[in-house]
């Protein structure tokens, strides 16, 4: 069988930029996808993650296939967190220095353009192809179309069919294939601020607005054509306030009116919103090996994780250029090695940042609206300012640099332990800007070489 010509499963977002490098490397690439050609035929998708937050591993990856400048005139800069509290106040926390930011951009239009990119470069996308088996034994696959069931060779195969992928099912019905996966309590709705009668932002567009309320929360993301992108995060059952308990208007005009009422006044559309986009499920999916004969999973396919930390995307594109590295190293015929030495060396970056995914949810909905916490935050910032090298902060080692998100992770629960003992302190408060801020970098020195 022929090792330079690959299928990819999934004309997702990470399936699209795989086939760009795959087609840069040279090679023979036909992608198949279960959606219609929304060119040809154009389909509802609203209430289902319209934007997301593009940050530094998505760039990085963006940026050496060409097409940083192509998707920059699509994104929008956010540079910090907008807390809004119940009584319409808000605080701002940066994200990160000065001109960092994590960039609103709305996946239809994004992934449109890598598709179209993909095949600019020759890459054949084959739309209305459902994936239903593959037997790996014979490196075939089964799909689904519109006029049939057909099977076909295919020497190797890219499984980046997200969350549910069928390239992954096959998988698990082999030996020794472990899967794990995690509904978590919470699920969520989209829903959306307009531009104003005036055509503009009705709310700084240059931040990701977030109004915590402990256990729920609801945030907001900016789009291009001025409205925001809402995301309500609610138990779905057994709480206070839970999806279960909205079931008509006045239960949805209480539970805004009295948690989010700054943004209730800008919904003129809420009800009908509400009631029409869907309630979503949100799952953490880790499976292991991602490898079987010529196949790999790829994105959500291997895993997918909860989208608080905004890096499930993020993390596909770091893949693609992972395994694009691996290419560059030892060619087109040892697709065995390459895909080895890629599970191997990734396995452990995609377990952390779904774990961080999850921590990051309480950070959000709870920690944010906690003074403390902003000060903690302000003492970090303080301590990278002065010791850039020394002291990166969580938040910013995950979004903003390229280092694994294992040592990342690895790296902020030192920090926690450190900052732990610096707010004990009675008068931190008072005495923030005062501490010896040489020393906390010693204790973590310390800390690190144990
Ligand atoms: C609410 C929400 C917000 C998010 N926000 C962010 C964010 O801010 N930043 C970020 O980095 N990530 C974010 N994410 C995560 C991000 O959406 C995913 O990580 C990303 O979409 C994964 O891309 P993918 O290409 O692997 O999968 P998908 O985007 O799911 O694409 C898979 C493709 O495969 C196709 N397919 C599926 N099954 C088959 C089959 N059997 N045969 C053929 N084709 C098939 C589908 O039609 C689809 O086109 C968010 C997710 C959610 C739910
Ligand atoms: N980690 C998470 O919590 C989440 C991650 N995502 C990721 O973002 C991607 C794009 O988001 P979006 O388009 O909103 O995704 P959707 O929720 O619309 O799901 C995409 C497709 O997956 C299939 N699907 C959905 N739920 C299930 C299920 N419980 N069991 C089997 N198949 C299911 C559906 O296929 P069909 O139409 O054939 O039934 C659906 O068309 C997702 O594919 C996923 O990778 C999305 C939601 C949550
Ligand atoms: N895109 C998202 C979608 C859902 C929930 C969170 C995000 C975020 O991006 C959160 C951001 N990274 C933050 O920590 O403030």
């Amino acid at each position: 069988m022929k090792q330079n010509e690959i299928t990819i499963l999934g004309a997702g977002l990470i399936g699209s930029l795989m086939a760009i490098y795959l087609k840069r490397q040279g090679l023979d690439v036909s992608v198949y996808d279960k959606r219609p050609d929304k060119r040809k035929t154009p389909y509802y998708e609203g209430g289902r993650s319209i934007n997301m937050a593009l940050s530094h591993r998505g760039w990085k990856s963006l940026e050496q296939v060409g097409l940083k400048d192509k998707v920059l005139p699509l994104a929008i800069p956010m540079y910090g967190r907008k807390v809004h509290d119940e009584h319409g106040g808000t605080t701002f926390i940066p994200y990160g220095k000065n001109k960092q930011a994590i960039y609103s951009i709305s996946r239809g239009k994004f992934n449109q353009l890598l598709a179209e990119e993909a095949e600019r470069l020759g890459a054949v996308i084959n739309f209305e192809h459902k994936c239903v088996d593959v037997d790996f034994s014979n490196q075939e696959i089964t799909f689904e179309t519109k006029e049939g069931i057909y099977k076909k060779e295919a020497p190797v195969i890219i499984g980046a069919d997200g969350a549910y992928s069928s390239l992954r099912m096959a998988m698990q019905k082999q030996i020794r294939f472990n899967y794990k996966q995690e509904y978590i309590s919470h699920g969520y709705k989209e829903l959306t601020i307009p531009a104003t009668s005036k055509g503009e932002f009705a709310m700084d567009p240059n931040a990701l607005h977030i109004w915590p309320r402990g256990k729920f929360m609801l945030i907001a993301l900016p789009n291009p054509d001025k409205s925001f992108t809402c995301t309500l995060f609610l138990p779905f059952e057994g709480s206070k306030v839970c999806f279960e308990k909205i079931n008509d208007d006045s239960d949805l005009e209480s539970v805004f009116k009295h948690y989010f009422d700054d943004a209730y006044q800008l919904m003129p559309n809420l009800k009908e919103e509400y009631f029409k986009n869907p309630t979503a499920a949100l799952i953490n999916i880790e499976c292991y090996p991602w490898v079987q004969g010529h196949s790999i999973l790829l994105g959500d396919a291997s895993h997918a994780m909860v989208p608080f930390y905004g890096q499930g995307m993020n993390c596909g594109f770091e893949d693609c250029y992972i395994l694009n590295s691996y290419l560059d190293k030892f060619g087109h015929n040892s697709w065995d090695l390459v895909f080895e030495k890629f599970q191997k060396q990734r396995k452990p970056d995609t377990d952390a940042i779904c774990q961080l995914a999850m921590e990051n949810f309480v950070e959000m909905r709870d920690s944010v609206a906690d003074p403390k916490f902003i000060l903690r935050k302000k003492i970090e910032a303080k301590l990278h300012d002065l010791y850039p090298n020394d002291w990166i902060p969580l938040y910013s080692m995950v979004t903003f640099s390229d280092m694994g998100y294992a040592e990342a992770y690895a790296q902020g629960k030192l920090q926690e332990a450190v900052m732990d003992k610096v707010m004990a302190d009675p008068l931190i408060t008072e005495n923030w800007d005062k501490l010896d801020y040489e020393e906390i970098i010693n204790i973590m020195e310390t800390a690190k070489a144990v």
